[in-house]
């Protein structure tokens, strides 16, 4: 029998719009009928009350959506800011060093490290204003605010056992800045996939506006090591948003024919759901070239570390301190806050994830794919905000600069505090740009939307049940390969120790042979993902709700309970 879907969820009540912004309004689903249980489509995208604009086209440059660049800007990213922000950017040099393996050390065990900290220190606080010229100037200024704000929290070397540990201290000439561009950008204060990927790369020719067919991603402009593996790592996600910006006009296509639904808008959809599962396989053969492009062992050893945010340390994080907050700036930085840090001095920001891209998610919620979490992780969720000395949630313990024997990590850097009931998605919702954040929350209250129709008409034209079910086994695909990469870049890594090569960039003493064969014993089951559930259960079930959707999974091969 195939499972009730529940309808799509209405617009996120954490977020900080107006009341009265038209995406702060309740959908205005008609009540739910058989055939259409998130209720009959209409053409009132919401209650509108004479204020709210009918959004139900996704024809959307407000949301910063491009037809050819999809979730990457359609106009060239800046390379470098210029003038007062020069001494960012220099600041970001030194920290980078000229070659790979010359930068700053994770851990700051060094005088290196503590010499670029001490003139960080010294830098005053520079206005912000001039930065408004444009919207690729406000973009750039938080890559570097952001990467400064990771570079300094992680050559901070940790305090001594005797010390009562405080929340680390980003200083006031970093956080002031950051904390008047990031709620402009609608983005939290922190490293997101936006900073290493959607505002961080140049095409191929940088002179004009970038585009998915003449005009790919070819260069990143920043990152922490200077390694070919993580410019690789960053590159091949903007590869994989514009295979994806193709996903996204058929999307938007498919869209207008459901609001038709007549005979002829049918094969066309039809045809365009073929299209999409095609598209989405092209998305998978993205993503895997990282197997070939990048080291599992620098991503693991050299690059994530870079990447944990103020919640790395799971629910007993004490936070990241920035330095110069006052109470109206302080309600800004709550937008994608834990609301058990709102008011205090850490503040536990997630760091990047490609789980922040909007392109699975907006996949997802066109095929409806429902990832709620179960009872039982909900509970389990709940269970280790109450009681985090007890809980069985294992934080994340990226290795970093020290002989202590790494514990079982959980993402890309992403830190394992469990965040009540929400789901991912609602989580990363938070790390994304608010226009996209808008997008997503505009497709998932869509007056048409796609599952119900085809349910409808499953018998009548099977030939569309099965095009939706294809796209959506694509996208089981997708998951099934992307595990492979969490397998081999995590899972693999966290199980051996670093090469010499590696731990000699990472300033680690050599270990014996003896030493270097040793496995780590690491229970799989016990490494954790975001939103505290075990990594691989939560992935597993993603690819599971995937199929789920699936209107004729017997037809599919698929049995569901
Ligand atoms: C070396 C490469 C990658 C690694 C190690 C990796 C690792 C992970 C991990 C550990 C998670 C669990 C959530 C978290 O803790 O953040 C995750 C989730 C996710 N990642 Fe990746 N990832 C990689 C590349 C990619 C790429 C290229 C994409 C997009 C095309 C992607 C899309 C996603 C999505 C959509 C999720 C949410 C879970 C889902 O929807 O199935 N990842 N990833």
């Amino acid at each position: 029998m195939i499972p009730k879907i529940s309808p799509s969820p209405g617009p996120s009540t954490t977020h900080s719009l107006p009341p009265n912004h038209f995406l702060s309004l309740q959908p205005s689903f008609a009540q739910p009928t058989e055939n259409f249980p998130s209720g009959l489509p209409s053409t009132f995208s919401h209650e509108s009350n004479g204020q709210a604009p009918n959004t139900a086209s996704l024809a959307s440059a407000d949301f910063e959506v491009d037809v050819r660049t999809g979730f990457l800007p359609g106009s060239s990213n800046i390379q470098r800011l210029t003038g007062k922000y020069e001494i960012w950017e220099e600041a970001l040099d030194a920290a980078r060093g000229s070659t790979p393996g010359e930068g700053l050390i994770i851990g700051g065990q060094r005088e290196r490290e503590r010499l670029w900290r001490d003139g960080i220190d010294m830098m005053s606080i520079v206005d912000t204003t001039e930065l408004l010229v444009s919207l690729p100037h406000l973009r750039r200024a938080h890559v570097v605010l952001t990467f400064l704000a990771h570079f300094y929290v992680h050559t901070t070397p940790a305090p001594s056992v005797t010390v009562a540990k405080e929340p680390i201290p980003i200083p006031a000439c970093i956080s002031v800045p950051l904390l008047t561009v990031s709620p402009l950008l609608g983005l939290p204060p922190v490293l997101t996939y936006a900073d290493t990927v959607l505002y961080n790369f140049l095409p191929l020719n940088p002179a004009i506006a970038p585009s998915n067919k003449s005009n790919p991603p070819s260069e990143i402009i920043t990152t922490f090591t200077g390694t070919r593996s993580e410019e690789q790592f960053f590159l091949i996600s903007a590869l994989c948003e514009i295979a994806g910006a193709e996903a996204l006009r058929l999307m938007r296509q498919s869209l207008d024919e459901l609001f038709l639904a007549d005979e002829k808008a049918i094969r066309r959809l039809t045809v365009y759901l073929k299209k999409l599962a095609h598209q989405i396989d092209k998305i998978s053969e993205v993503t895997m070239t990282l197997m070939k492009e990048v080291d599992p062992e620098e991503f693991y050893h050299l690059i994530r570390p870079w990447f944990r945010g103020g919640d790395s340390d799971g629910p007993a994080s004490l936070g990241w301190n920035y330095l110069g907050l006052n109470e109206d700036v302080e309600n800004l930085t709550s937008i994608a806050e834990s609301s058990s840090t709102v008011g205090r001095k850490g503040k536990l920001f997630s760091g990047p994830s490609a789980g922040q891209s909007s392109l699975i998610h907006a996949i997802d919620i066109f095929l409806t794919v429902d990832h709620s979490p179960t009872a039982e992780e909900r509970e389990e969720a709940m269970n280790a905000i109450e009681h985090p000395d007890h809980s069985k949630i294992i934080v994340d313990s990226t290795p970093i600069n020290t002989e202590t024997p790494p514990a079982p990590n959980n993402g890309h850097g992403h830190g394992s505090a469990p965040k009540g009931e929400a789901t991912f998605v609602q989580r990363m919702l938070q790390y994304m740009p608010l226009p996209h954040r808008s997008f997503i929350l505009h497709l998932s209250t869509h007056p048409n939307p796609l599952r119900p129709l085809v349910v409808h008409y499953a018998h009548s034209h099977p030939a569309l049940a099965t095009a939706y079910d294809g796209a959506l086994e694509a996208l089981r695909r997708f998951r099934e390969k992307h595990m492979r990469v969490v397998s081999l870049f995590i899972i693999q890594q966290a199980r051996r120790q670093p090469s010499e090569r590696v731990r000699t960039i990472m300033g680690l003493e050599p270990l014996s042979e003896e030493e270097m064969a040793q496995q780590k014993e690491i229970d799989i089951n016990m490494i954790r993902g975001t939103g505290g559930s075990a990594l691989f259960t939560f992935l597993k079930r993603c690819r599971d709700n995937t199929t789920k959707a699936m209107v004729r999974p017997n037809a599919a091969g698929y049995e569901l309970q």
